[in-house]
């Protein structure tokens, strides 16, 4: 079993390149399945299990696929197998992103059922909503959601109950090929919903609206492959930028995009942090003393659940008291028993976390419960005193290429190791 160590004290000092966007590209990559002429090629892709199990998914459904160097390349005109097993969907669950697509193309999917995941129940009803309004029939049973429709899905009107960032992505790109218009309302605006519409409109779709909070989508007769770049992961940027003030470091977060991280730039301002807005990204300078903020996750404009695990580490560090109140997902504070291991003062009332700080961080031996959680985890050891040990780098790996490389680039004392070779890094670093 791997292990992250990190020894807290160091700023961290530099520049670190931002990767393609996973939340952008794993719909993208769905997304492909629509294009019945020529290939698909998807830019900037980055390496991470996610995107390996996505591939798997493709070419159990015969879409042939090709991933080398950033790029990955779909062609999706032989015959389509229509099922997604339990065994890729348990691993990841936007692996249910190619039922739209399915549908779509073939008026037939199977998927797994996806389970609930450590951070709340996440259901999928708003997505299957979707695909009933538009004529298909859904059935479920034995662990499976079939879906089929005889002859094309019909375009309707949609309105999501919750403006749910997967059904928005499933319904588009089921409606993309129905016949007449999809209008679909109280839609999720995240970033990585523009990127799908723009990939979507690229492969000849006609999507409009894709940002605000109504998509209007009219359907075509069929889509053929393009060229593509997905955008820079806003949350591994804004990973970068906690770790670089909660060390009181200088680090340029480059390929950042400031009108993507609104609330994050405006909460870390609050802080006390000092955020420059240049034109390759972001610099962020981190401050002698932090200021505590409250923080309350909301969908996109709001402030995204998947930095508040991260956010929390740097109001450990804060003085006063914040309260961070999660809306998003019922279930994701695992993170602050793991917190509180380090000594982090913070207790949970309902749907909000109450942190007092300034604390003083403690290494310890902690588990990443999920791949944000991870990641808080490994920030919160930048300046615990001593070591800590961040286990369960599985969740970590779904979500951030090289993170520790990345780090130790920018001056960070870390190390990723086989657990029989920690203590040899130990050694290593006490000789130093
Ligand atoms: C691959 C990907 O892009 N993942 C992101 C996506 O997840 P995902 O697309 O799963 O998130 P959703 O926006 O769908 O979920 C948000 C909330 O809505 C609920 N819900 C959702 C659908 C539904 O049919 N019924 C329902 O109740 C969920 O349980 C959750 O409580 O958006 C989340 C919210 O920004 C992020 O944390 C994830 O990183
Ligand atoms: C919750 C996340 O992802 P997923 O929806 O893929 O579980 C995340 O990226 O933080």
């Amino acid at each position: 079993m791997e292990k992250i160590i990190v020894r807290g004290g160091n700023k961290l000092h530099g520049s670190v390149k931002v990767e393609g966007a996973k939340n952008a590209v794993l719909p993208v990559i769905a997304a492909s399945i629509l294009a019945e002429n020529g290939n698909s090629v998807i830019e900037e892709v980055p390496s991470l299990t996610d995107v390996y199990t996505m591939k798997e998914v493709l070419t159990n459904l015969n879409v042939a696929v090709d991933y080398e160097d950033g790029r990955f390349v779909v062609h999706a005109n032989r015959a389509l197998k229509t099922e997604a097993p339990f065994e890729y969907v348990r691993k990841m669950r936007a692996s249910f992103l190619v039922m739209g697509p399915l549908l779509a193309r073939v008026g037939r999917a199977r998927i797994a059922l996806p389970g609930g995941c450590a951070i709340g129940s996440r259901p999928i009803e708003q997505h299957l909503k979707g695909f009933e309004a538009m004529g298909a029939t859904v059935e479920i049973g034995n662990g499976f959601i079939e879906a089929r429709i005889d002859g094309k899905l019909q375009g309707t009107k949609i309105y999501l109950d919750f403006p749910s960032v997967g059904a928005t992505e499933n319904i588009m790109m089921a409606a993309v090929l129905a016949e007449g218009t999809t209008i679909i309302e109280n839609v999720a605006e995240e970033p990585e919903i523009v990127d799908l519409a723009n990939y979507l409109n690229a492969m000849g779709a006609k999507v409009r609206g894709a940002g605000t909070g109504v998509i209007k989508i009219e359907g075509v007769a069929a889509l053929h492959g393009v060229v593509h770049s997905v955008i820079p992961d806003r949350i591994e940027a804004g990973t970068f930028m906690v770790a670089a003030a909660i060390t009181g470091g200088d680090v340029f977060v480059e390929g950042a995009i400031a009108e993507h991280m609104r609330p994050l730039v405006a909460k870390m301002r609050e802080m006390g942090v000092e955020i420059q807005e240049g034109e390759t990204g972001l610099r962020v300078i981190g401050p002698e003393v932090l200021k505590a903020v409250d923080i309350k996750t909301m969908p996109h404009p709001g402030f995204p659940t998947d930095m508040q695990a991260q956010m929390m580490a740097l109001l450990i560090r804060a003085e006063g008291t914040s309260v961070v109140t999660e809306t998003v997902f019922e279930n994701r504070f695992m993170h602050v028993e793991e917190f509180r291991r380090m000594n982090g003062n913070i207790k949970i009332e309902g749907r909000s976390a109450i942190v007092s700080g300034p604390t003083s961080l403690q290494g310890a031996e902690v588990g990443a419960t999920d791949l944000r959680a991870g990641a808080a985890l490994v920030i919160a050891g930048l300046v615990a005193d001593g070591y800590t040990r961040v286990t369960e780098l599985k969740h970590l790996d779904r979500g951030y290429v090289g993170l520790t490389e990345k780090l130790k680039a920018l001056g960070a004392d870390i190390e990723r190791v086989e657990e029989q070779l920690e203590n040899e890094f130990e050694k290593t670093a006490e000789l130093l």
